[in-house]
């Protein structure tokens, strides 16, 4: 059994609409303690981060949105997640948008790089969020953080330059991919993360895909950090987002990736990022997420799965 730390970051800074500060208080609403309890694991809610204050900052693109509110999360995230990682809990970080990603995926990357461990990254998610400042068409920084932890430059307000222990993209899985901008795809396929769109997965199945993975974290002596977009299912099972794509990942098709990383008893921290409870629909899209977080956890329909298979 695994003792997990709850830690909320109730920021809504990064995306294109509000509400993602008030996921912390839907995911304890919705139980995901009481149901990690129910697994066996001893399970500590260490309440909300807070962001650090910065001051003013010029980044020469005036199109992006809350720069100073996002660097200060990352700021604060960075320092939590790798004291945390350190210690012996298991962190599942409550969003907020996915710029919280910014600070929690460096801050285990850090910690990783001291302990002399490969850090590997799998990104569910409609989005690669590979923007780069410049590319950003939106201006909203959710759209950034996983090139921003890969190492890209341009971010200095966040941690300074250059970033501390950058992802090696190699190291970098996203699946689910549906919406990517265009000088965006540009920017990702320049580089070494693997990344499967949902034709893939509709092609090849998600299980062998996420096996690939999985067999090269396990290779690698790696630690393994999940970051889960609510944006990554169905809009139809999960509604509570402000950036819904047609064409995600099924019920069964999720919590076959959660079961599969039970399995492989690599994952070692935990972004549940982009749930926005004013758009949900009594609370299912919240109780979906804690479902899933629990088959990443334990839960089965049977205590011993017999594979005749
Ligand atoms: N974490 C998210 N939901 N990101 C959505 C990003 C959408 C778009 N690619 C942008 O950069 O504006
Ligand atoms: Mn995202
Ligand atoms: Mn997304």
């Amino acid at each position: 059994m695994s003792r997990i730390a709850l830690l909320g970051a109730p920021i809504e800074a990064g995306a294109g609409r509000r509400g993602c500060l008030m996921g912390p208080d839907a995911y304890r609403t919705a139980g995901l303690a009481q149901e990690l309890e129910t697994l066996g694991h001893t399970v500590t809610d260490l309440g909300n981060a807070v962001p650090e204050d910065v001051a003013p900052v010029e980044t020469g693109y005036g199109h992006l949105k809350q720069v100073e509110t996002v660097a200060g999360w990352t700021r604060a995230l960075h320092k939590q997640a790798k004291t945390l990682a350190a210690g012996k809990d298991i962190p599942i970080y409550l969003g907020g948008d996915h710029a919280l990603s910014a600070g929690t995926v460096t801050g285990h990357a850090a910690a990783a790089a001291e302990q002399g461990r490969p850090q590997f990254v799998l990104w569910l998610d409609a989005h690669a969020d590979f923007n780069s400042l410049g590319s950003s068409p939106s201006g909203n920084l959710h759209g950034t953080p996983l090139a921003y932890a890969c190492g890209m430059s341009g971010f200095d307000c966040y941690l300074g330059r250059p970033v501390p222990a950058p992802v090696d993209p190699a190291n970098v899985c996203i699946m689910g991919l549906r919406s990517v901008d265009g000088e965006e795809r540009r920017l990702l396929q320049a580089t070494a993360v693997t990344a499967h769109d949902m034709r893939a997965i509709d092609e090849i199945g998600i299980a062998p895909l996420l096996r690939a993975f999985l067999d090269r974290v396990v290779a690698a002596n790696g630690v393994l950090h999940v970051s889960l977009d609510v944006d990554f299912l169905e809009p139809d099972i999960a509604p509570a987002v402000g950036t819904t794509v047609p064409g995600g990942a099924t019920f069964r098709e999720a919590h076959h990736v959660m079961e599969l990383l039970h399995d492989s008893g690599r994952v070692t921290s935990l972004d549940l990022v982009e749930l926005n409870p004013f758009l949900d629909d009594k609370g299912r899209t919240a109780r979906l997420m804690v479902d899933l977080t629990a088959s990443l956890f334990g839960r089965r329909v049977l205590d011993r799965v017999t594979r005749s298979y």
